[in-house]
């Protein structure tokens, strides 16, 4: 060890003991967490962590089009600053470089120092350095030479910014570094600029990309750089509900909110600005830039918009098949942005007043019965009953009389002025038959006959009374499969699946923050609910629901009973949801659900030939969403066996 490292691991003992330090207060305040939070010994020397490929593709996969939109800027970047000495990293969110450019005649020098593709520069693994500690602090920053933790890196300077997504959650993180640099850290000062303004154009791109469908608005409070180099960026839903923001639009949002919320996503623009999407199409460019301002409520401070109206949308775009608003409301309440449900309930919305049966097909707690009273709402039924009878709790003997009822005195023990029976009490409205997939063979010869007949016959009566009624059932079973297995009557099974309405997983839901948001609404009928942190959104968004909506209202009415009425905190949510379950407990309670869902999964795969980007494409959800899910449940393409 040089004397120069020796005197830099003395001084790192001596801050993190607490002794006072003239470093900047983010590099002294990094070194003592790499010491107390991530037990790192500073006398230890460490090599640089660079993933396999095959790890590496994982880490790129999931950030592909970002990558694909980032990439023209980084180029500019690094022609930019090559000539200095400089290299470029890109790195994802838990800091492996994802992607990377510089100088090939230094390749040895750069990967041994871990300036390379594939590089993990956590600061939990590599102490205090540009990336990690970016990461960590959601700050940019230089790590100059001895600034670094790891006494190896200290002839590095190293300077990074961070980059967000449209939601406001950390995305990547961009870094240049140099092997050798002047030794006084204001040298850094013009990368410092260079790397937050590429990590803003990069941030920018990828929102257009991302909220392409959207309309988009730029602002500035300069009326000259309104159109040209806007400060804020907004991304907003044709509801009028901000969907996306770049880093700064966050932050002028979130001053105006005091700074404790879950953020703007979902709000309306109108709860921030003195205009609404109404407004928008007076803000194109074609009006003159004074005519176009936006004022913040509160504040009345003035901003030049741009408005970027959503393209034509082609008549083929799944968005175009989404219902607009002749939908009924019970059907339009049922979900937010999702394009599978926008698609079940246009078709539910055609199945209303039909006479004929609907089959609900869905997980557990995906919400079968709160859709067969949705349709019901909707029809012109909805002024008589909705009866809802589970087919798998009627005891097998009192079957016939629970859903038919019986005349006075028909058998003994039968109460004296008989019973109406369940069909009959849903004359004129809704039987809603759960757990169809359930019920005993005899039962379901009755049903059908009552399907066929439109009538029923009590017991102890001879003649048959007529009904009316719209038969919904519902099953989390395969119905085919349990016709195959002799287990239900495949002339009922006919029956009742013409119509067929399959509700999606929650995890595959892409409106789940609308749905977190209606329930906690919900909840408090009559004062404000509580808002969610961004940790516990985060834990919400990152938990994969295998009770679906059902786990969901559990874990909203857990966070309401236990939540300050003001915020709710990750602490106020269920230990499932947080992970603060042991491994073996969380595998326990999932085991139910992913052996059908695995199964599906490599059903879906194989359909596609283990193609995810059309898995993805089908399902409508991102495809680092399908990889997350192939991992948890162990699942490995045949291509990567072996
Ligand atoms: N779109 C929705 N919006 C709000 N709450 C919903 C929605 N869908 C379902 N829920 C709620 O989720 C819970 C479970 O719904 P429901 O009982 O309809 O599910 P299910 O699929 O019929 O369940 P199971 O398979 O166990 O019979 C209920 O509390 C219901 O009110």
């Amino acid at each position: 060890m040089r004397a120069e490292q020796a005197a830099h691991i003395e001084e790192l003992c001596s801050v993190a003991a607490g002794k006072p330090t003239t470093r900047a207060p983010l590099i002294s305040a990094s070194w003592r967490r790499c010491v107390d939070r991530h037990k790192l010994d500073p006398e230890i020397l460490r090599s640089p962590h660079i993933l396999t490929s095959t790890r590496l593709r994982e880490h790129r996969d999931v950030m592909d089009a970002f990558l694909h939109t980032a990439r023209f800027g980084l180029e500019t970047l690094y022609r930019q600053v090559s000539g200095l000495g400089y290299v470029l990293l890109l790195t994802d969110s838990k800091g492996v470089t994802v992607d990377f450019i510089g100088d090939e005649a230094a390749t040895e020098d750069l990967r041994r120092t871990g300036l390379y593709l594939g590089a993990d520069w956590a600061e939990q693994q590599m102490g205090t350095c540009a990336v990690g500690t970016c990461i960590a602090t959601g700050e940019a920053l230089t790590v100059h030479r001895s600034d670094h933790f790891d006494a190896t890196h200290i002839p590095l300077t190293c300077t990074a910014a961070p980059v967000y997504d449209g939601t406001g959650r950390l995305a990547a993180v961009l870094d240049i570094s140099a092997l050798k640099s002047p030794s006084p850290k204001e040298s850094q000062h013009l990368a410092l600029q260079l790397v937050e303004s590429c990590a803003r154009k990069i941030e920018n791109a990828s929102l257009l990309n991302d909220f392409r469908h959207d309309w988009i608005i730029k602002l500035s409070s300069s009326q000259e750089f309104a159109d040209v180099d806007p400060d804020f960026l907004l991304a907003v839903d044709d509801g009028g509900r901000i969907a996306g923001f770049n880093r700064r639009a966050g932050k002028l949002l979130e001053d105006r909110d005091g700074g404790e919320t879950r953020g703007p996503i979902g709000r309306k623009l109108d709860e921030y600005f003195d205009c609404g999407i109404d407004d928008l199409p007076s803000f194109i460019h074609s009006i003159p830039t004074y005519q176009r301002t936006a004022r913040l409520r509160g504040s009345g401070e003035m901003l030049f918009a741009q408005a970027l109206p959503p393209p034509a949308k082609p008549l083929s775009s799944p968005r175009m098949d989404m219902p607009r608003p002749p939908l009924p409301e019970p059907l339009r309440a049922l979900f937010g942005e999702d394009a599978a449900m926008a698609q079940l309930a246009a078709r539910a919305a055609r199945l209303v007043d039909t006479q004929m049966s609907i089959l609900v097909q869905g997980e557990t707690g995906t919400g079968k019965e709160h859709l067969a009273k949705a349709i019901h709402a909707a029809s012109a039924r909805a002024s008589k009953a909705f009866v809802p009878v589970n087919c798998a709790a009627l005891p097998e003997t009192l079957i016939e009389s629970e859903l038919f009822g019986y005349e006075a005195g028909a058998f003994t023990g039968a109460a004296g002025r008989g019973k109406k029976g369940l069909v009959l009490e849903a004359d004129g409205g809704t039987l809603f038959l759960d757990e169809i997939g359930d019920m005993p063979l005899a039962a379901q010869t009755r049903l059908l006959r009552v399907l066929a007949e439109r009538e029923v016959t009590p017991v102890g009566r001879t003649r048959p009374v007529p009904v009316n009624i719209r038969v919904i059932a519902a099953t989390h079973r395969d119905l085919a499969e349990q016709v195959r297995a002799g287990r239900f009557r495949d002339d009922l099974y006919y029956r009742l699946n013409g119509a067929v309405l399959r509700l999606p997983a929650l995890r595959r839901r892409a409106d789940l923050e609308w749905l977190i948001d209606r329930l906690l609404a919900a909840r408090c009928p009559d004062r404000k609910p509580p808002r969610l942190s961004s940790a516990a959104m985060q834990a919400l968004l990152g938990h994969d629901w295998p009770g679906n909506i059902r786990e969901l209202v559990n874990a909203i009415d857990y966070a309401c009973a236990l939540s300050n009425g003001a915020t709710i905190t990750p602490s106020d949510l269920p230990d499932m949801i947080v992970g603060r379950l042991g491994a073996d407990d969380r595998r326990v309670a999932a085991s139910t659900a992913s052996g059908c869902e695995a199964e599906e999964l490599v059903d879906a795969l194989r359909a596609h030939r283990w193609n995810v980007s059309a898995i993805a494409r089908e399902w409508q959800v991102d495809r680092s969403t399908v990889h997350r899910r192939m991992r948890r449940l162990g699942i490995v393409p045949p291509n990567r066996r072996g």
